[in-house]
């Protein structure tokens, strides 16, 4: 355990992760140029990455059992190999439904990759590890959207949507064979867990995890917190910065690149709060999805374009989301056994894609009506008609609290039904206080005694 070979493994799996992202996050990117090579309507744009993300929910609980059953090997190099065919098809692809097709294999491929990585990690590092490097590994797979964002935008723009999409499959293929070749499932002389369930057991275990509140809880967590970050970064965050603020591309990439440095700062802070603050983490949730409410209402309330300094904060506390939303994989983990991990983490995995699917799609479709009952069509992008259009996150928004706030409720019940009761903020606070006097008495002390 924890020898070179688990750092190797580990490093590929996130190589595997990061392009996994990149794949994800490309089509956002080239949203703009898109429109023009499809001839598409704001809705058959969204289709694109609506489709893709059905996809890629759909997958999560099949995937969680496929990986119990072949192992994280297998699906990481599939997954690869499937988000390469995709991009060569939508490299070549010229119609609507051509492109949508190969964004199905991405999103096939993309659904193999994360919970795979995720599932190496405790077969390769003693468990006092597996939280910091869940979270960092979370984290690091952002950065591709960092190459999405540089060297794909600049290949899309210098050399043409085929030469770019045909980039991206090569990664892909870097990655498959990468994966192939040096991936383990497990140390040598350590028996794989594999597990041969039927239909049936696997049907049992499913609605178990289901029926376990601190699942639930984890999959609206998730919900809130991801949702809206995922819209702006793969559809609608470039054309709304770029089209309706006005902003240069340039400055709009800088901005999107943010969501990584946020990541990989916040992630292992927040997870360090989450260790030492357990029985708070559903708080933790809702303050997030909160500020990340009250962001968008300074956005969407300003008359004219935002200054650009409400767009950092903005960007900065949609960031967040992304690290405070791997405290549903938190949930998952807490609230079930190790053999049900897989399932109650593929559960968790749905709730924040499925709603920035649903949240995408409204955009689109609500620019579109915008557009179509405006009169003076072409202004698809307008600064006002975004702002009608983003509002539909107020929904979600609110839907994820409440459902947060009810389920945590339950959670809390059943806890309490078991002897285990969660004091109030009153109390953990004034027995910080408490603590850090303690502790300054105690250095005082020390410091008195050694003169
Ligand atoms: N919560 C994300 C991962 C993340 C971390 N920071 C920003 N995003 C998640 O659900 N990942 C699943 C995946 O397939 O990427």
């Amino acid at each position: 355990m924890n020898s070179k070979r688990a750092w190797l493994v580990w490093g590929v799996g996130i190589f595997a992760y990061v392009v996994a992202i990149t794949q994800r996050t490309s089509f956002g990117v080239a949203g703009l140029v898109a429109t023009e090579r499809f001839g598409a309507t704001a809705s058959a744009l969204s289709a694109f990455t609506v489709v893709q993300l059905v996809v890629y929910a759909g997958l999560q609980i099949p995937v969680g059992v496929l990986v119990d059953r072949f192992g994280p090997r297998v699906m990481i190099a599939t997954g690869a190999a499937l988000m390469a065919v995709g991009q060569l098809q939508l490299a070549m692809a010229e119609s609507v439904p051509a492109g949508v097709l190969g964004r199905i294999f991405v999103g096939a491929g993309d659904a193999m990759t994360f919970i795979a990585v995720i599932r190496l990690i405790p077969l390769w590092f003693p468990s006092r590890q597996v939280p910091v490097l869940t979270q960092l590994t979370g984290q690091l797979g952002q950065f591709g959207q960092l190459i999405s964002l540089v060297p794909f935008a600049f290949v899309l723009h210098a050399g043409g949507w085929s030469h770019a999409f045909v980039s991206l499959a090569a990664l892909g293929v870097l990655a498959c064979v990468l994966s192939a070749a040096l991936l383990r499932n497990a140390p040598a002389g350590t028996l794989a867990q594999k597990t041969s369930k039927g239909m049936r057991e696997t049907a049992a275990e499913l609605g178990t995890a289901w029926r376990q509140p601190g699942t639930r809880l984890g999959m609206w967590s998730h919900f809130a917190t991801q949702f809206s970050g995922t819209v702006f970064v793969l559809t609608w965050g470039y054309p709304f910065l770029v089209s309706a603020q006005g902003l240069e591309t340039g400055t709009a990439s800088i901005l999107l690149s943010l969501f990584v440095v946020v990541g990989i700062i916040c992630g292992p802070l927040l997870g360090s709060w989450v260790g030492k603050h357990p029985l708070r983490r559903s708080s933790m949730v809702l303050a997030v999805t909160f500020v990340s409410a009250a962001a968008w209402l300074a956005v969407i309330l300003q008359p004219g374009p935002s200054p650009l300094w409400l767009l950092v904060v903005l960007v900065l506390v949609l960031a967040l989301g992304g690290p405070a939303s791997m405290i549903g994989f938190d949930f998952a983990r807490t609230f079930n056994p190790s053999h049900r991990m897989g399932t109650a983490t593929g559960i968790v995995n749905v709730g924040g894609f499925v709603a920035a699917l649903v949240t995408m799609f409204a955009i689109g479709l609500i620019l579109d009506l915008i557009n179509s009952s405006s009169g003076t069509p072409g202004d698809l992008y307008s600064l006002d008609a975004f702002r009608v259009a983003l509002s539909f996150q107020f929904l979600v928004f609110g839907a994820g609290i409440a459902a947060v706030i009810i389920i945590r409720r339950r959670v809390r019940r059943s806890m309490a039904a078991q002897g285990e009761s969660i004091p109030p903020w009153r109390d953990v606070l004034a027995d910080n206080k408490r603590r850090r006097q303690q502790y300054k008495h105690e250095e005082k002390t020390r410091r008195e005694d050694r003169k």
